[in-house]
């Protein structure tokens, strides 16, 4: 099954992302979040990265008004999945809050649509356990910004048929990405390996043995990584890196995994990275 239509569920930073690139890759696409001024500011960012990319010559003005033109806002899950053939969600990584979404949008979604998260840790099998649909529940992990980063991790549960992966694997594809099979484990293979790091940049940073500049100019200058991991974590969001420790600690059961004080009492102070306005950085003014 081809997909043409997409709703995307959560109109954050992944969720904005998610839907112009689907948009971009020839889908209709339905944005629902449950604050809709979200969805308002969402459409705006998007507006700005498609006439951004006109002006630097990747696509064409006609491409970029085609592709604003297929992203609507939905005002509610009903009228953002009802026709959807794939809804993928991009809510808060709280295994509570995605299971009621997702047991809700069983009920409003035809009984071929699949059903997308873009957890970026949390086991696939059990989130498809509060659908009658486990066949059709799927991990479609983007990387953020998603326009930029290449890979979509796509994560099988045990249920999940073959016939959901390759159609959702096609999708990435068409979106421009690399597909890449993963098994259902804790974290994946992108943040068992990631976060692992950046918790241990924010230890370093708890401990006292360098300031947040120079961890990431070690990184950065002597690993030639793109950023550091500090200002990594503030780009995902603290609460996000947060949750992710937590699943990797509760799912391994290995104290390798305890997320730092530090990131636990930032996470407590409001303090969540760029989306916040401040995390191990400054971004106001
Ligand atoms: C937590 C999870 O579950 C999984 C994850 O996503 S983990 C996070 C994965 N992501 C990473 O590791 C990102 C690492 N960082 C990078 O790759 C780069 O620093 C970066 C792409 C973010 C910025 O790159 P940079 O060279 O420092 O800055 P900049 O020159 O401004 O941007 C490079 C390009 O990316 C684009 N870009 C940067 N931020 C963007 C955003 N938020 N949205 C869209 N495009 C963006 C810019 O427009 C620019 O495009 P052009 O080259 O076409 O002009
Ligand atoms: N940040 C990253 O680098 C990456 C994140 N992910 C995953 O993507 C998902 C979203 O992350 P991200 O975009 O960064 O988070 P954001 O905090 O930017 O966005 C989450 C959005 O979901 C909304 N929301 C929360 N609960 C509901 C709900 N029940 N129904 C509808 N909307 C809801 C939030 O609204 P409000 O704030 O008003 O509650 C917010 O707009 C998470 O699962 C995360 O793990 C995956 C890859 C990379």
């Amino acid at each position: 099954m081809g997909i043409n239509k997409v709703a995307v569920i959560g109109a954050g930073q992944m969720g904005s992302g998610i839907a112009q690139v689907a948009a971009q890759a020839g889908c209709e696409v339905r944005l629902y979040d449950a604050e809709s001024e979200r969805v308002s500011r969402s459409l705006a960012g998007i507006e700005k990265q498609l006439s951004g990319g006109v002006a630097k010559g990747k696509w064409t003005q006609e491409q970029a008004e085609q592709a604003r033109s297929r992203i609507r806002a939905a005002g509610s899950l009903q009228e953002a999945g009802e026709d959807a053939d794939l809804i993928i969600e991009a809510i808060i990584e709280n295994m509570n809050a995605k299971k009621t979404l997702l047991a809700e949008l069983d009920s409003v979604a035809s009984a071929q649509t699949i059903l997308a998260s873009n957890t970026s840790s949390l086991p696939v099998t059990e989130l498809a356990s509060v659908t009658g649909r486990p066949e059709q529940v799927i991990g479609m992990h983007f990387m953020n910004p998603v326009p930029v980063m290449k890979l979509v991790e796509v994560i099988r549960g045990l249920r999940t048929s073959d016939e959901t992966y390759a159609t959702v694997a096609e999708l990435a594809e068409r979106m421009g990405k690399t597909a890449l099979e993963v098994r259902d484990f804790p974290g994946f293979v992108s943040n068992r390996i990631l976060m692992p790091m950046i918790n241990e940049a924010v230890y370093t940073l708890y401990e006292g043995v360098a300031s947040a500049e120079a961890i990431d100019g070690v990184m950065r200058l002597g690993m030639n990584h793109p950023m550091g991991p500090l200002a990594l974590a503030d780009l995902i969001g603290l609460d996000t890196c947060l949750a992710i420790m937590e699943t990797l600690h509760d799912g391994f059961g290995d104290s390798k995994y305890r997320p730092c004080p530090l990131l636990r009492s930032y996470v407590h102070a409001g303090w969540l990275g760029r989306k916040s306005g401040r995390g191990f950085y400054s971004y106001e003014g």
